[in-house]
């Protein structure tokens, strides 16, 4: 088999989860030549892409921080394939992260920890598999974002997930805590044209890896949750459509022409509340089934967390990402409220 015929999911589960490679299949440290520049295989699930003549964005994608997230796994998995085939050529320097190849093996949201809270430094504090492979993470997008050209450069990092309930807006991305900065018209156009017309404004640090890009190395990066969950196979690729074909424009363009910014396009829900799991009796009070931004009647019981009740505080509340089966002291529920997007501050 050719090299650039590898399928490079089944490398990288194969390499992280200790199998035996033949060499015809191992494209550890190899590099392939495309029409515009190299691509190479720095570990499991690490692809670079250096254009000979890079363009002034330096874009990550990444997936799998969820092992049972098979969309973006397909998305990433593609985009890399259609490289490595000579059908997509980057322009833009790329990085692509398959980020828990061993919760993937085992078709499992993780193996022992949610990397998803393990970035920023956070990993050093445990010793699961998903913190090593998170200090690994960051040092790879280090790595990346500090070897780029000099110059004036943009760093951009959509982390891509799909959400474990239906949600009422299918698509939405987490806008990582600005610390006061301005909102930018340019990524929520972006979104937009990836389908992704509804934002979640996060109003406090977090250890999520979409965070890490923004606070350590200054990219614009977001959570991107873009369905749900579903097994290998089941994901409908036409419902992904636009995000994909925006995604590989991103990289393959010089100037990616967007629409002017409008308003109206998209949705704006700022954080209430985050409740955090602190008891063994941790209860929700409403169905698996209620979907993702479901309001509630102000007064309704949502969870209770040992003898401490959450009730709805106030009118047009709504629940998002409930989780009961959390680890202790981690976010078992989000509440949302809607707020004007002409409130925000854009540039
Ligand atoms: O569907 C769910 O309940 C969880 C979806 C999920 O994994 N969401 C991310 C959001 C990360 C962020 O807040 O930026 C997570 O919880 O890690
Ligand atoms: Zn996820």
């Amino acid at each position: 088999m050719k090299l650039n015929e590898v399928d490079v999911l089944q490398w990288t589960l194969a390499g992280a989860t200790g199998q035996q490679l033949s060499a015809d299949q191992q494209l550890l440290n190899k590099r392939l030549d495309y029409a515009g520049g190299q691509i190479i295989f720095n570990d499991y699930g690490v692809v670079t892409v250096e254009p000979t003549s890079p363009g002034d964005k330096d874009v990550v994608y990444s997936c799998a921080v969820h092992g049972d997230e098979t969309a973006p796994i397909e998305i990433v998995r593609d985009m890399i394939h259609g490289i490595m085939q000579g059908q997509i050529k980057p322009v833009q320097r790329t990085l692509f992260l398959i980020a828990n190849p061993a919760a993937i093996a085992i078709n499992k949201r993780f193996v022992e920890m949610n990397m998803n809270r393990l970035f920023s430094g956070a990993h050093r504090q445990g010793d699961s598999p998903e913190h090593h492979r998170a200090a690994a993470i960051e040092g790879y997008v280090t790595e990346f974002f500090n070897s780029a050209p000099n110059g004036e450069r943009r760093r951009l990092h959509y982390d891509l997930h799909t959400a474990i309930r239906d949600s009422k807006y299918e698509k939405f991305a987490v806008y990582p805590f600005t610390h006061g900065g301005p909102y930018k018209k340019e990524q929520l156009t972006f979104l937009a044209e990836c389908g992704v017309t509804t934002i979640l404004l996060n109003q406090a640090p977090t250890t999520t890896f979409s965070y890490y890009s923004v606070r350590t190395h200054q990219a614009d990066a977001f959570t991107v949750e873009l369905g749900k969950v579903r097994p290998f196979g089941e994901n409908n690729r036409h419902d992904f459509a636009a995000a994909e074909t925006m995604f590989t424009r991103l990289i393959c363009e010089h100037d990616l022409a967007l629409p002017n910014f409008d308003p109206d396009r998209t949705k704006i829900f700022d954080v209430c509340r985050t409740i955090n799991r602190t008891n063994e009796k941790f209860v929700l009070h409403f169905p698996d089934d209620v979907a993702n931004f479901t309001a509630f009647a102000e007064g309704d019981l949502l969870a209770t967390d040992g003898d401490t009740e959450y009730r709805v505080e106030q009118a047009g509340e709504r629940i998002i990402f409930p989780n009961a089966k959390v680890a202790l002291d981690q976010r078992a529920l989000l509440t949302v409220i809607d707020v004007p997007i002409t409130g925000l501050q854009l540039v």
